[in-house]
């Protein structure tokens, strides 16, 4: 029976899961709770969403009047993905929100017709978000085991196929061997019904098994790209830099595990077992013939093994020389300009030409060894039809096999071995998409729980509400993982809030490094950091950089319109503020050049901009974050000398009085804007002081 509005009010999951989470007296952020409930989101999706943002879900099976006082408030799941959302009961009565979202008492029998015995409730954690999984096999053992229940339809309705298929030789055997010397037309036609319902059956259980196995991959799928997006908004920014090529192949990975878990290759795993119960039933009806099937698996289970490990090694170094093509590939494509200024398109097409013959020659030996198990694979169904053929007529002829028995042997003798034919395509897929996950550990590893916990909104790391812009840096030392010495070693420093600091040295000396640390991009190897009075560790990152402002050295500008860019900085900007932060940076004359104004567009990654309007823009978007503690790291190293100029005059009456500046630049002009320099060199302080005092000394070293 349809639930009918008139006897209760039910609501989708998103509308009723809100309900539930301010009825349970959590306090979420708008952004947390638009990033936790999702539009058309599944009962599937609630465990893992809640857990991300720390809270539990805790899914039990009850009858009505059986709910514990502790389990309320909840969600009702009914019939037809519809919810209720729950308050208390008493004695054969439950209370409910109404349409209005009042509460009402309303009769357990009203419910109880459509209610599909689960319900949901929610809590607090208590503890942080460790449960991350760190591995890609865990991630994907986590998923799947989620999904027992549509795998485990799909187990039982691969059972009853496989029991069927048993029919149609069955069916054979006996109309050749009971209808036909009879001529019982009779019979014939109430076998033919018989197997009519069967074949019925059989469609439908095929359909179901094909349906719950689409279903689970679709849920898989969409947590994959999630996932891969997750995992990568988590990476160390300078890992992502290192190689996009490599972070293309791990993306990649992730649809590899996806196709693995594709309908056709599940079911073919499935299928194996049943191999020994068709060969049992052969040999029921046919005797020796069951000799047959085996013979042929004999031969080839342990090719196809021999087979999986032959290929294994040689996939594995087919893709490594295939990334290294995709990182040429990419080097090239980003390097286009250069490699022609240079004339190096004769050494580059060599290069390429190398990688090429490398990537072919492995790609085709690993595609070699399986071609000749393919052609043999194919030969194997031929020769189980001939051999069982040939053998049964000696039978027939002694009387130990009738003919009808023969049919029913060659028909389920090609479907025993069917699912072996399928191995070698089975266990060359389960090599890919172990080698998938393989590469995706990386991705993983690097996400850990150190990260997420820090980045996530929800955890129980200190939240800032309020910053003061003072930093210190006690003991810092930091060493880039592919480096052979630190980077930055024992660095002490202290800035106080509303301080204007430069950080000067020469090129490699860490300054850049010392940012990203500040900007929790890198995690120190020692010492500490402390923003705010408070040491950065405990911090919650999210809340940290709603008051940091940074600059990186490397302009980004993404895909769209001057305004969408500028609004990455501060969404609620309004157009004024825009004009003011351009006029500082003097992006305003350019954009008063644009026919569109801010809604100028944009290429992808400011392709159709010049270096300096990229940075400009970029430094635009910087001021208008606003954050308290302001860091820039060579904001003007692409600009004009009069460009500059004008920053210079126009930035200290942006900045307020409690603002920190930190600074980072080679560029002298740019030190009027400081009271106080610090220079670093090889990853140490060497000097810290007053501005003009620090400039007589750098003075005083130059001339000696
Ligand atoms: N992603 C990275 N991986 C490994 N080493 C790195 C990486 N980035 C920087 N380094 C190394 O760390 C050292 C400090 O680099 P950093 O970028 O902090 O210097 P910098 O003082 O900002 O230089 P510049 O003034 O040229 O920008 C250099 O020796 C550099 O080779």
């Amino acid at each position: 029976m349809p639930i009918t509005e008139q006897s209760f009010h039910s609501s989708s999951l998103s509308d009723a899961f809100l309900t539930l989470i301010r009825l349970s007296g959590i306090e979420l952020s708008a952004e947390v709770s638009n990033k936790l409930i999702l539009k058309g989101m599944d009962v599937r999706q609630l465990h893992q969403r809640c857990e991300r943002f720390g809270l539990i879900c805790q899914r039990s099976l009850s009858a009505l009047g059986k709910l514990p006082e502790t389990a309320f408030p909840c969600l009702l799941q009914m019939k037809g993905k519809r919810f209720v959302v729950a308050l208390a009961a008493r004695q054969g009565e439950l209370q409910i929100l109404d349409k209005q979202s009042q509460p009402v008492w309303i009769k357990e029998t009203v419910l109880s017709n459509h209610f599909s015995g689960v319900c949901y409730s929610i809590q607090k954690a208590g503890e942080p978000d460790v449960q991350r999984p760190v591995t890609a096999s865990g991630w994907l053992k986590k998923e799947v085991t989620q999904l027992w229940a549509n795998y485990a339809q799909v187990i039982l309705a691969t059972l009853l196929i496989n029991c069927l298929t048993l029919a149609v030789p069955i069916f054979t055997h006996f109309v050749f061997d009971k209808v036909l010397p009879n001529y019982a037309t009779e019979t014939l036609v109430a076998v033919t019904i018989g197997i009519g319902l069967v074949i019925l059956a059989d469609f439908v259980l095929r359909w179901l098994r094909s349906f719950y196995i689409d279903d689970a991959c679709r849920h898989i799928s969409r947590q994959a790209e999630l996932q891969l997006i997750d995992s990568l908004l988590r990476q160390e920014a300078y890992q992502v830099n290192r190689s996009p090529a490599r972070l293309a192949q791990q993306a990649q990975g992730f649809s590899r595990v996806k196709e693995a878990l594709s309908s056709s290759i599940l079911l073919t795993a499935l299928d194996i077992p049943f191999f020994i119960l068709f060969t049992a039933v052969i040999g029921l009806i046919g005797g020796p013939l069951m000799w047959v099937p085996i013979a042929v698996a004999a031969v080839l289970i342990p090719a196809s093994i021999i087979n999986y490990r032959l290929t294994r090694k040689r996939s594995s170094v087919a893709t490594t020389a295939q990334t290294e093509k995709n990182a040429c590939l990419h080097e090239l494509t980003q390097g286009l300009e250069t490699i022609r200024a240079m004339g190096a398109g004769q050494s580059l097409l060599s290069r390429w030409r190398v990688l090429v013959n490398s990537s072919n020659r492995h790609d085709f030996s690993h595609r070699r060894v399986g071609s000749v198990l393919n052609a043999f694979v194919i030969s194997a169904s031929q020769i189980v039809v001939v051999a069982t053929l040939v053998i049964g007529v000696f039978l027939i002829q002694s009387g130990l096999l009738a003919p009808g028995s023969l049919f029913a042997c060659i028909i389920l003798g090609s479907r025993a071995v069917a699912p072996l034919m399928n191995l070698t395509q089975l266990l060359s897929r389960i090599n890919l998409s172990r080698q998938a996950l393989r590469q995706l550990e990386p991705l993983f590893a690097n996400s850990g729980v150190a990260r997420s916990e820090a980045e996530n909104p929800e955890t129980t790391r200190q939240r800032l509400y309020h910053l003061i812009p003072s930093v210190e840096f006690k003991d810092l030392s930091f060493r880039y993982p592919s480096d052979n010495q630190d980077t930055l070693n024992g660095i002490n420093l202290s800035i106080s809030a509303g301080e204007r600091v430069a950080i000067v040295g020469a090129s490699g000396s860490g300054k850049t490094t010392l940012i990203r640390l500040l900007s929790g991009d890198l995690i120190p190897d020692s010492g500490r950091m402390s923003v705010s009075g408070h040491d950065l560790a405990g911090l919650n990152l999210a809340d940290v950089r709603q008051h940091l402002s940074v600059l990186h050295q490397q302009p980004f500008v993404f895909s769209g319109t001057v305004r969408s860019n500028l609004l990455l900085g501060n969404a609620s900007a309004n157009t004024a503020e825009l004009d003011r932060a351009c006029f500082i940076t003097g992006l305003d004359q350019w954009v008063s050049r644009c026919r569109k104004g801010y809604e100028h567009p944009i290429g992808e990654c400011g392709s159709n901009l010049s270096g300096g309007q990229k940075q400009a823009l970029c430094l635009s978007r910087t001021l208008l974050h606003n954050g308290s503690l302001l860091v820039l790291d060579e904001p003007t190293s692409a600009m004009d000398n009069l460009s500059e100029a004008q920053f210079c005059q126009r930035l200290p009456d942006y900045l307020g009085e409690d603002q920190t500046l930190l600074l980072v630049t080679h560029r002298a002009s740019l030190l009027q804007l400081v009271d106080r320099i610090i220079v670093l060199a090889h990853g140490r302080v060497v000097a810290d002081g007053a501005r003009d005092e620090i400039l007589k000394k750098m003075q005083a070293v130059r001339t000696s």
